[in-house]
Protein backbone atom coordinates (compact mmCIF):
# COMPACT_ATOMS: atom_id res chain seq x y z
CA UNK A 1 0.00 0.00 0.00
CA UNK A 2 1.30 3.70 -0.65
CA UNK A 3 0.85 6.41 1.42
CA UNK A 4 0.47 10.19 1.01
CA UNK A 5 1.11 12.92 3.22
CA UNK A 6 0.92 16.83 2.25
CA UNK A 7 2.45 19.91 3.71
CA UNK A 8 -0.76 22.57 2.21
CA UNK A 9 -3.46 22.78 4.86
CA UNK A 10 -5.71 21.45 1.81
CA UNK A 11 -6.00 17.34 1.85
CA UNK A 12 -4.68 15.96 -0.64
CA UNK A 13 -7.46 14.51 -3.17
CA UNK A 14 -7.75 10.79 -1.28
CA UNK A 15 -7.25 7.47 -3.32
CA UNK A 16 -7.93 4.20 -2.19
CA UNK A 17 -4.87 3.25 -1.52
CA UNK A 18 -4.42 5.42 1.42
CA UNK A 19 -7.47 4.16 3.32
CA UNK A 20 -7.51 0.24 5.45
CA UNK A 21 -11.22 -1.32 4.91
CA UNK A 22 -12.31 -3.04 7.85
CA UNK A 23 -15.82 -4.43 9.51
CA UNK A 24 -16.13 -2.14 13.04
CA UNK A 25 -19.12 -2.91 15.07
CA UNK A 26 -20.72 -4.92 11.97
CA UNK A 27 -20.53 -2.53 9.22
CA UNK A 28 -17.91 -1.21 7.12
CA UNK A 29 -15.59 1.53 8.05
CA UNK A 30 -12.06 2.38 6.72
CA UNK A 31 -9.20 4.06 8.32
CA UNK A 32 -7.08 6.77 6.65
CA UNK A 33 -3.36 5.49 6.30
CA UNK A 34 -1.36 8.47 8.22
CA UNK A 35 2.23 8.73 7.98
CA UNK A 36 4.77 11.60 8.72
CA UNK A 37 3.75 14.57 10.22
CA UNK A 38 0.14 13.62 9.81
CA UNK A 39 1.19 10.51 12.27
CA UNK A 40 -1.08 10.35 15.35
CA UNK A 41 0.73 8.60 18.80
CA UNK A 42 -0.69 5.46 19.03
CA UNK A 43 0.91 1.63 19.81
CA UNK A 44 3.55 -0.27 17.90
CA UNK A 45 3.64 -3.17 19.48
CA UNK A 46 1.27 -4.71 22.15
CA UNK A 47 1.57 -4.97 25.70
CA UNK A 48 2.33 -7.71 28.20
CA UNK A 49 1.43 -8.02 30.84
CA UNK A 50 1.74 -10.39 33.67
CA UNK A 51 -0.90 -12.27 34.48
CA UNK A 52 0.18 -14.64 38.05
CA UNK A 53 -1.47 -11.41 39.91
CA UNK A 54 -5.13 -12.67 38.83
CA UNK A 55 -4.69 -15.70 41.41
CA UNK A 56 -3.06 -13.30 44.36
CA UNK A 57 -5.26 -13.27 47.59
CA UNK A 58 -4.25 -9.77 47.76
CA UNK A 59 -6.74 -7.38 46.38
CA UNK A 60 -4.12 -4.42 45.95
CA UNK A 61 -2.14 -6.70 43.89
CA UNK A 62 -5.06 -7.70 41.75
CA UNK A 63 -5.80 -3.74 41.85
CA UNK A 64 -2.35 -3.30 40.31
CA UNK A 65 -3.13 -6.04 37.57
CA UNK A 66 -6.61 -4.01 36.75
CA UNK A 67 -4.63 -0.93 36.34
CA UNK A 68 -2.01 -2.89 33.90
CA UNK A 69 -5.37 -4.45 31.89
CA UNK A 70 -7.09 -0.64 32.04
CA UNK A 71 -4.72 1.15 30.63
CA UNK A 72 -3.47 -1.24 27.64
CA UNK A 73 -7.59 -1.55 26.91
CA UNK A 74 -7.87 2.50 26.69
CA UNK A 75 -4.63 2.85 24.61
CA UNK A 76 -4.28 -0.31 22.55
CA UNK A 77 -7.48 -2.73 22.54
CA UNK A 78 -5.20 -6.23 23.21
CA UNK A 79 -2.41 -7.24 25.30
CA UNK A 80 -0.39 -10.36 25.97
CA UNK A 81 -1.55 -12.11 28.95
CA UNK A 82 1.70 -13.79 30.35
CA UNK A 83 2.09 -16.72 33.15
CA UNK A 84 -2.37 -16.98 33.02
CA UNK A 85 -2.22 -20.06 34.66
CA UNK A 86 -4.18 -22.05 32.08
CA UNK A 87 -2.62 -26.05 31.91
CA UNK A 88 -0.02 -26.17 29.33
CA UNK A 89 -0.23 -29.47 28.88
CA UNK A 90 -3.91 -28.58 28.07
CA UNK A 91 -3.33 -26.25 25.50
CA UNK A 92 -0.68 -28.40 23.93
CA UNK A 93 -3.52 -31.73 23.58
CA UNK A 94 -6.40 -28.83 22.41
CA UNK A 95 -4.25 -27.82 19.11
CA UNK A 96 -2.95 -31.49 18.44
CA UNK A 97 -6.54 -32.46 18.93
CA UNK A 98 -7.68 -29.04 16.59
CA UNK A 99 -5.22 -30.11 14.02
CA UNK A 100 -6.58 -33.83 13.67
CA UNK A 101 -9.89 -32.82 13.63
CA UNK A 102 -9.17 -30.32 10.60
CA UNK A 103 -6.94 -33.41 9.07
CA UNK A 104 -10.36 -35.78 8.83
CA UNK A 105 -11.94 -36.39 5.48
CA UNK A 106 -14.40 -33.04 4.23
CA UNK A 107 -17.66 -35.41 4.30
CA UNK A 108 -16.65 -36.29 7.72
CA UNK A 109 -16.43 -32.49 8.67
CA UNK A 110 -19.34 -31.95 6.70
CA UNK A 111 -21.46 -34.08 8.91
CA UNK A 112 -21.77 -30.80 11.21
CA UNK A 113 -21.98 -27.87 8.83
CA UNK A 114 -22.13 -24.60 10.03
CA UNK A 115 -25.19 -23.55 7.34
CA UNK A 116 -27.71 -26.10 9.00
CA UNK A 117 -27.70 -24.16 12.17
CA UNK A 118 -29.36 -20.27 13.13
CA UNK A 119 -26.07 -19.50 15.43
CA UNK A 120 -23.52 -20.81 12.61
CA UNK A 121 -22.13 -23.61 15.43
CA UNK A 122 -20.27 -26.36 13.60
CA UNK A 123 -18.05 -26.51 10.54
CA UNK A 124 -17.10 -23.78 8.43
CA UNK A 125 -15.84 -24.83 4.84
CA UNK A 126 -12.96 -22.83 3.53
CA UNK A 127 -13.50 -19.42 1.66
CA UNK A 128 -17.41 -19.46 3.28
CA UNK A 129 -16.72 -17.02 5.60
CA UNK A 130 -15.64 -13.54 3.44
CA UNK A 131 -15.25 -10.82 6.33
CA UNK A 132 -13.27 -8.72 3.36
CA UNK A 133 -15.89 -8.82 0.31
CA UNK A 134 -12.95 -7.58 -1.97
CA UNK A 135 -11.67 -10.96 -1.50
CA UNK A 136 -12.44 -14.70 -2.65
CA UNK A 137 -13.26 -15.13 0.72
CA UNK A 138 -11.34 -15.56 4.24
CA UNK A 139 -8.67 -18.88 3.80
CA UNK A 140 -9.79 -20.67 6.59
CA UNK A 141 -11.76 -23.55 7.86
CA UNK A 142 -13.09 -23.82 11.61
CA UNK A 143 -15.30 -24.84 13.53
CA UNK A 144 -17.53 -22.87 16.20
CA UNK A 145 -18.94 -24.09 19.27
CA UNK A 146 -20.62 -22.26 22.48
CA UNK A 147 -22.96 -21.71 25.24
CA UNK A 148 -25.86 -25.13 25.63
CA UNK A 149 -27.45 -26.53 27.91
CA UNK A 150 -27.91 -29.74 26.72
CA UNK A 151 -24.77 -30.59 26.40
CA UNK A 152 -24.58 -32.76 29.57
CA UNK A 153 -20.45 -31.20 29.28
CA UNK A 154 -22.12 -27.55 30.40
CA UNK A 155 -23.64 -28.36 33.41
CA UNK A 156 -25.72 -25.47 32.74
CA UNK A 157 -29.45 -24.91 34.06
CA UNK A 158 -31.60 -24.72 30.95
CA UNK A 159 -33.65 -21.51 30.64
CA UNK A 160 -36.47 -20.92 28.06
CA UNK A 161 -33.58 -19.27 25.87
CA UNK A 162 -31.32 -22.24 26.33
CA UNK A 163 -33.25 -25.06 26.54
CA UNK A 164 -33.12 -25.96 23.09
CA UNK A 165 -29.61 -28.02 21.23
CA UNK A 166 -27.75 -25.01 20.10
CA UNK A 167 -24.01 -27.05 19.23
CA UNK A 168 -23.98 -29.42 16.52
CA UNK A 169 -21.46 -32.25 16.68
CA UNK A 170 -19.16 -34.80 14.20
CA UNK A 171 -20.85 -38.20 14.65
CA UNK A 172 -18.63 -39.83 13.19
CA UNK A 173 -16.51 -42.37 15.45
CA UNK A 174 -13.41 -40.69 13.85
CA UNK A 175 -14.27 -37.72 15.17
CA UNK A 176 -15.22 -38.70 18.77
CA UNK A 177 -11.92 -37.74 20.50
CA UNK A 178 -12.83 -33.83 19.12
CA UNK A 179 -15.64 -33.06 21.50
CA UNK A 180 -14.25 -33.70 24.92
CA UNK A 181 -10.82 -31.98 23.62
CA UNK A 182 -13.05 -29.07 22.59
CA UNK A 183 -14.86 -29.08 25.96
CA UNK A 184 -11.88 -29.28 28.37
CA UNK A 185 -10.50 -25.91 26.64
CA UNK A 186 -14.06 -24.30 26.78
CA UNK A 187 -13.91 -25.08 30.97
CA UNK A 188 -10.70 -23.92 31.46
CA UNK A 189 -11.29 -20.97 29.53
CA UNK A 190 -14.41 -20.00 31.15
CA UNK A 191 -13.07 -20.42 34.63
CA UNK A 192 -9.38 -18.46 33.20
CA UNK A 193 -12.70 -15.59 31.93
CA UNK A 194 -14.68 -15.57 34.62
CA UNK A 195 -11.74 -14.18 36.95
CA UNK A 196 -10.49 -12.03 33.96
CA UNK A 197 -13.93 -10.57 34.41
CA UNK A 198 -13.24 -9.42 37.89
CA UNK A 199 -10.05 -7.88 36.82
CA UNK A 200 -12.16 -5.83 34.45
CA UNK A 201 -14.54 -4.75 36.69
CA UNK A 202 -11.62 -3.67 38.80
CA UNK A 203 -10.15 -1.40 36.17
CA UNK A 204 -13.38 -0.12 35.63
CA UNK A 205 -13.15 1.31 39.39
CA UNK A 206 -16.31 -1.23 40.12
CA UNK A 207 -16.55 -3.59 43.05
CA UNK A 208 -14.57 -6.48 41.27
CA UNK A 209 -18.21 -8.51 41.69
CA UNK A 210 -20.09 -5.82 39.38
CA UNK A 211 -20.49 -8.06 36.73
CA UNK A 212 -20.78 -11.72 38.09
CA UNK A 213 -24.73 -11.29 38.09
CA UNK A 214 -24.94 -10.54 34.50
CA UNK A 215 -22.54 -13.78 33.73
CA UNK A 216 -24.14 -16.54 35.26
CA UNK A 217 -25.02 -18.47 32.37
CA UNK A 218 -22.43 -16.54 29.92
CA UNK A 219 -22.67 -16.50 26.05
CA UNK A 220 -19.11 -18.34 25.22
CA UNK A 221 -17.74 -19.90 21.98
CA UNK A 222 -14.65 -21.15 21.02
CA UNK A 223 -13.89 -21.20 17.29
CA UNK A 224 -11.18 -23.53 16.23
CA UNK A 225 -9.27 -22.29 13.42
CA UNK A 226 -6.98 -24.12 10.76
CA UNK A 227 -5.38 -21.45 8.03
CA UNK A 228 -3.17 -22.83 5.52
CA UNK A 229 -0.37 -20.93 4.51
CA UNK A 230 -1.03 -18.17 2.06
CA UNK A 231 0.55 -18.30 -2.01
CA UNK A 232 -1.19 -14.52 -2.34
CA UNK A 233 -1.29 -11.32 -0.84
CA UNK A 234 -4.85 -10.83 -2.52
CA UNK A 235 -5.42 -13.11 -0.02
CA UNK A 236 -6.79 -13.22 4.15
CA UNK A 237 -7.30 -15.87 6.29
CA UNK A 238 -9.81 -13.61 8.35
CA UNK A 239 -11.15 -10.02 6.68
CA UNK A 240 -10.33 -6.94 9.03
CA UNK A 241 -12.87 -7.04 11.50
CA UNK A 242 -13.44 -6.13 15.58
CA UNK A 243 -15.37 -8.98 17.67
CA UNK A 244 -18.33 -9.14 18.80
CA UNK A 245 -18.61 -10.33 22.47
CA UNK A 246 -17.35 -8.75 25.51
CA UNK A 247 -14.14 -9.77 25.37
CA UNK A 248 -11.80 -12.40 22.97
CA UNK A 249 -8.95 -14.93 24.64
CA UNK A 250 -6.79 -16.22 21.46
CA UNK A 251 -4.38 -19.15 21.49
CA UNK A 252 -2.54 -19.47 18.68
CA UNK A 253 -0.17 -21.85 17.14
CA UNK A 254 3.26 -20.97 16.98
CA UNK A 255 4.57 -20.08 13.44
CA UNK A 256 7.85 -18.48 13.56
CA UNK A 257 6.58 -15.54 12.12
CA UNK A 258 3.56 -13.76 12.98
CA UNK A 259 0.15 -13.90 10.95
CA UNK A 260 -2.19 -11.80 13.53
CA UNK A 261 -2.21 -8.29 12.76
CA UNK A 262 -3.79 -5.33 14.71
CA UNK A 263 -4.48 -2.03 13.06
CA UNK A 264 -3.50 1.23 15.07
CA UNK A 265 -4.48 4.52 15.14
CA UNK A 266 -2.36 5.43 12.13
CA UNK A 267 -3.59 2.76 10.01
CA UNK A 268 -0.75 0.95 10.25
CA UNK A 269 -0.52 -3.37 11.06
CA UNK A 270 1.05 -4.47 14.33
CA UNK A 271 1.71 -8.12 13.96
CA UNK A 272 1.25 -9.97 16.98
CA UNK A 273 4.27 -12.56 17.79
CA UNK A 274 3.19 -16.00 19.16
CA UNK A 275 4.62 -16.14 21.98
CA UNK A 276 4.84 -19.56 24.25
CA UNK A 277 2.22 -20.19 26.73
CA UNK A 278 0.49 -16.82 26.40
CA UNK A 279 -2.94 -15.79 25.41
CA UNK A 280 -3.77 -12.60 23.16
CA UNK A 281 -6.39 -10.99 24.94
CA UNK A 282 -8.49 -8.20 23.30
CA UNK A 283 -11.30 -6.07 24.10
CA UNK A 284 -14.48 -6.65 22.34
CA UNK A 285 -17.47 -4.70 20.66
CA UNK A 286 -19.27 -4.78 23.93
CA UNK A 287 -16.65 -3.67 26.44
CA UNK A 288 -16.37 -1.31 24.22
CA UNK A 289 -20.16 0.23 24.16
CA UNK A 290 -20.28 -0.13 28.11
CA UNK A 291 -17.04 2.00 27.92
CA UNK A 292 -18.74 4.81 26.34
CA UNK A 293 -15.80 3.68 23.61
CA UNK A 294 -13.04 4.79 26.18
CA UNK A 295 -11.89 1.26 25.51
CA UNK A 296 -11.10 -0.14 22.62
CA UNK A 297 -12.36 -2.40 20.16
CA UNK A 298 -9.21 -2.88 18.03
CA UNK A 299 -9.34 -3.95 14.54
CA UNK A 300 -7.36 -7.11 13.42
CA UNK A 301 -7.10 -9.57 10.64
CA UNK A 302 -4.98 -12.29 9.87
CA UNK A 303 -2.89 -13.34 6.84
CA UNK A 304 -0.94 -16.26 7.04
CA UNK A 305 2.23 -15.55 4.91
CA UNK A 306 4.01 -17.69 7.69
CA UNK A 307 4.65 -20.70 4.69
CA UNK A 308 3.31 -23.16 7.76
CA UNK A 309 0.06 -24.00 8.50
CA UNK A 310 -1.42 -21.73 11.82
CA UNK A 311 -4.21 -22.78 14.13
CA UNK A 312 -5.76 -20.75 16.80
CA UNK A 313 -8.63 -20.94 19.38
CA UNK A 314 -10.79 -18.15 20.50
CA UNK A 315 -12.54 -17.70 23.06
CA UNK A 316 -15.15 -15.10 22.47
CA UNK A 317 -17.45 -14.23 25.93
CA UNK A 318 -20.59 -12.17 26.76
CA UNK A 319 -23.02 -12.08 29.30
CA UNK A 320 -26.09 -14.16 29.78
CA UNK A 321 -28.02 -13.32 26.65
CA UNK A 322 -30.99 -11.88 28.38
CA UNK A 323 -28.74 -9.69 30.57
CA UNK A 324 -29.63 -5.74 29.62
CA UNK A 325 -26.50 -3.47 29.32
CA UNK A 326 -25.84 0.05 29.12
CA UNK A 327 -23.17 2.67 28.91
CA UNK A 328 -21.54 2.32 32.72
CA UNK A 329 -22.15 5.19 35.04
CA UNK A 330 -18.89 7.14 34.76
CA UNK A 331 -18.91 7.17 31.38
CA UNK A 332 -21.54 8.87 30.84
CA UNK A 333 -22.02 12.11 29.73
CA UNK A 334 -24.55 14.57 31.60
CA UNK A 335 -27.92 15.94 29.75
CA UNK A 336 -27.71 12.74 27.47
CA UNK A 337 -29.89 9.57 26.82
CA UNK A 338 -28.61 6.35 26.76
CA UNK A 339 -30.39 3.09 26.14
CA UNK A 340 -30.44 0.05 26.94
CA UNK A 341 -29.70 -3.70 24.35
CA UNK A 342 -29.96 -7.54 25.28
CA UNK A 343 -26.92 -8.97 24.93
CA UNK A 344 -28.28 -12.01 23.22
CA UNK A 345 -30.05 -9.75 20.65
CA UNK A 346 -26.97 -7.33 19.99
CA UNK A 347 -25.59 -10.64 19.74
CA UNK A 348 -27.57 -11.95 16.84
CA UNK A 349 -27.80 -8.93 15.33
CA UNK A 350 -24.46 -8.71 14.94
CA UNK A 351 -24.07 -12.37 13.74
CA UNK A 352 -26.57 -11.39 10.98
CA UNK A 353 -24.92 -8.37 9.67
CA UNK A 354 -21.45 -10.42 9.54
CA UNK A 355 -23.24 -12.35 6.90
CA UNK A 356 -24.53 -10.02 4.96
CA UNK A 357 -23.02 -6.94 4.54
CA UNK A 358 -20.67 -6.08 2.24
CA UNK A 359 -17.84 -3.47 1.33
CA UNK A 360 -19.80 -1.79 -1.66
CA UNK A 361 -22.15 0.99 -1.12
CA UNK A 362 -20.29 1.79 2.38
CA UNK A 363 -21.31 4.58 4.38
CA UNK A 364 -24.87 4.27 2.64
CA UNK A 365 -24.77 0.22 3.20
CA UNK A 366 -28.52 0.82 5.41
CA UNK A 367 -27.25 -0.87 8.16
CA UNK A 368 -26.01 0.82 11.12
CA UNK A 369 -23.56 0.50 13.88
CA UNK A 370 -25.62 -0.74 16.71
CA UNK A 371 -25.35 1.82 19.05
CA UNK A 372 -26.47 2.00 22.71
O1 LIG B 1 -6.84 -16.51 14.46
C1 LIG B 1 -6.65 -15.52 15.15
O2 LIG B 1 -5.56 -15.27 15.67
C2 LIG B 1 -7.77 -14.51 15.39
C3 LIG B 1 -9.08 -14.90 14.80
C4 LIG B 1 -10.12 -13.83 14.94
O3 LIG B 1 -9.82 -12.67 14.94
C5 LIG B 1 -11.53 -14.20 15.11
O4 LIG B 1 -11.86 -15.39 14.95
O5 LIG B 1 -12.34 -13.30 15.42
FE1 LIG C 1 -11.42 -11.47 15.78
Amino acid sequence: MSTTTTTTTEPAPSTDDEWVHYHDGGVPGKRRILTGPAAKPTFTELPRIDFRRIYSDSLAERQELAAEVGAACRDVGFFYAVNHGVDDAMLQATFEAVQRFFALPTDVKMEAHNQKSRLFRGYEAFLEGRLDPRTRGDLKEGFLMGEDATDPEQHRPPTPLTSSPRNQWPTSPSAAFFRPAMYRYYTHMLSFSRRLLRIFALALALPETAFDAISTSPMANIRAVHYPPQASDADVGIGAHTDFCWFTLVSQSLTARPALEVLNANGAWVPVVPEPNTFIVNVADFLSLVTGGTWQSTVHRVRNMTGEERYSLPFFFSPNEDARVSVLERFREPGREYGEITVGEYFQKRLDIDRTTHLEGEEEGGMKRVYI
